[in-house]
């Protein structure tokens, strides 16, 4: 069967394979803690089960919904942030043809675009001055129900969409997506009659993109969310044993055995130029699960080999605490040949007649070799190729591998404390009632 495939051997010359064995009982009660509920944090294990328990009738409702935006909408904003934004971006952006923003959009396929994930003045200007002339639609999502940076994107879109549409109609393009119960956007949705989709109380924003947070914005874009939640569910299947056969147990050890050797710094590495949000998502997994109680791996990711020419420097040669993480893709979904020719003159010749993934997978294969050489210990993850199914795969696999890797290293991976200091002071800075005391003694310091 074609799947998800992890290989650990070019970690070998760093860490032996004793060593990371050493992790065998940890990452046993790890992977219990993730599978029974006995760790830190066991309320926000929803997304363990979340593939094999998706039912029809919710896929139904989501697939309908993105049918009724295709249909109405030229464009749809998908307005969210960090967890509510990055798994969605990255599935459209891997499965997406690379140049469709430039492309006219197609009739039934409204092109996906994202606000609310910074507080750019300029983009969201630029943004509605695109939007002027648009069909649009708005997909807002928040959990809480109350974060800063979407929440001026939607005031700002909902009042446009008013504007060129009408309340009535306008009302008919928006869909939420939010708490169960809690937070100002369910109190808006239902005082507005919005059609809404609930993110349950126990799956973490970083860990719901298989629930209608991702599946609405992907689903709106074109893509198959069965085949995506048909992946996950068979890597479901595939990572309940504590032993290397489960390839999120292993992958988890053996991060967990370089990071206790030293190696602070995992680089998620990609081959292809469609992944690159994939890292953003993967980083957001990765930090805001682990980086806690002054511990934790820094995520960090490349697209090669584009950043071999930038960053390929200082991963060869600089300081040895790195160690990468690849993910290869298999296959292309096109071909493309390398023409001959007659002068010769670019030199390029001798390797006329082969596919451009061929030299991409020799830049691949050269640069992993290059780098255990250099010191830098290579974990290497396959899949077949970018399509739903590979993706949900690929997804679910490094959700079941952060939660194990994060009780590996001792931590809660599914709470994020820290991200609270930052709002705290941002509050008291834009005095915001109820933050009168911060408000003074922030402006003493400044
Ligand atoms: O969906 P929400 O509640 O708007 O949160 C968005 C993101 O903000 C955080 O809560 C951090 O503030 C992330 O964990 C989350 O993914």
């Amino acid at each position: 069967m074609k799947t998800l495939h992890v290989d650990i051997k070019d970690v070998l010359g760093t860490v032996s394979q004793d060593e990371i064995n050493k992790l065998d009982a940890n990452a046993a009660s790890a992977l219990d803690k993730v599978l029974n509920g006995t760790g830190a944090g066991s309320d926000f294990l929803g997304w363990v089960n979340l593939p094999t328990e998706t039912t029809d009738a919710l896929l139904d409702d989501i697939v309908a919904t993105a049918e009724s935006l295709r249909r109405d909408c030229d464009t749809v904003v998908a307005i969210g942030i960090g967890g509510s934004y990055l798994g969605a971006k990255a599935v459209i952006e891997a499965l997406s043809d690379s140049f469709a923003a430039y492309r006219p959009a197609e009739q039934g396929t409204p092109k996906v675009l994202f606000a609310g994930q910074n507080i750019g003045e300029d983009y969201l200007y630029e943004l509605q001055d695109y939007l002027k002339d648009k069909r649009f639609g708005i997909i807002v999502i928040s959990k809480s129900g109350t974060t800063t940076e979407p929440a001026i994107a939607f005031r700002l879109l909902k009042e446009q969409l008013e504007r060129q549409l009408g309340l009535e109609e306008a009302r008919k393009r928006i869909v939420a997506i939010t708490d169960a119960q809690r937070g100002a956007l369910r109190r808006l949705a239902t005082e507005e009659g919005y059609k809404t989709f609930v993110i349950a109380d126990n799956v973490g924003g970083r860990y719901s993109v298989l629930t209608p947070v991702g599946l609405l914005p992907i689903a709106v874009a074109g893509f198959d969310i069965r085949a995506l939640i048909d992946g996950a569910a068979e890597m479901e299947k595939m990572t309940n044993s504590a032993d290397a056969s489960n390839p999120a147990y292993l992958y988890a050890e053996t991060r967990n055995a370089l990071y206790q050797a030293g190696k602070k710094t995992e680089i998620l590495v990609n081959y292809n130029p469609k992944l690159h949000f994939f890292g953003e998502w993967w980083k957001q997994l990765y930090g805001e699960s682990e980086g806690k109680d002054n511990l934790g791996i820094f995520p960090a990711a490349v697209d090669n080999s584009t950043d071999l020419h930038s960053m390929g420097q200082w991963i060869q040669e600089g300081e040895r605490t790195i160690f990468e993480t690849v993910i290869s893709v298999g296959e292309s979904k096109h071909e493309k040949l390398i023409p001959s020719d007659e002068a010769n003159l670019d030199g390029l010749n001798y390797i006329a007649g082969k596919h451009v993934d061929e030299v991409n997978k020799m830049a691949e294969l050269g640069t992993r070799l290059a780098h255990v050489d250099g010191g830098v210990p290579n974990i290497l993850v396959t899949i077949p190729a970018l399509e739903e199914k590979y993706l949900g795969q690929l997804i679910y696999f490094f959700e079941k591998a952060c939660g194990i890797s994060g009780y590996i290293l001792g931590i809660n991976p599914f709470n994020q404390p820290g991200v609270e200091a930052y709002k705290r002071n941002m509050f008291a800075l834009l005095e915001k009632p109820g933050y009168e005391k911060e408000t003074e003694a922030i402006k003493a310091r400044i």
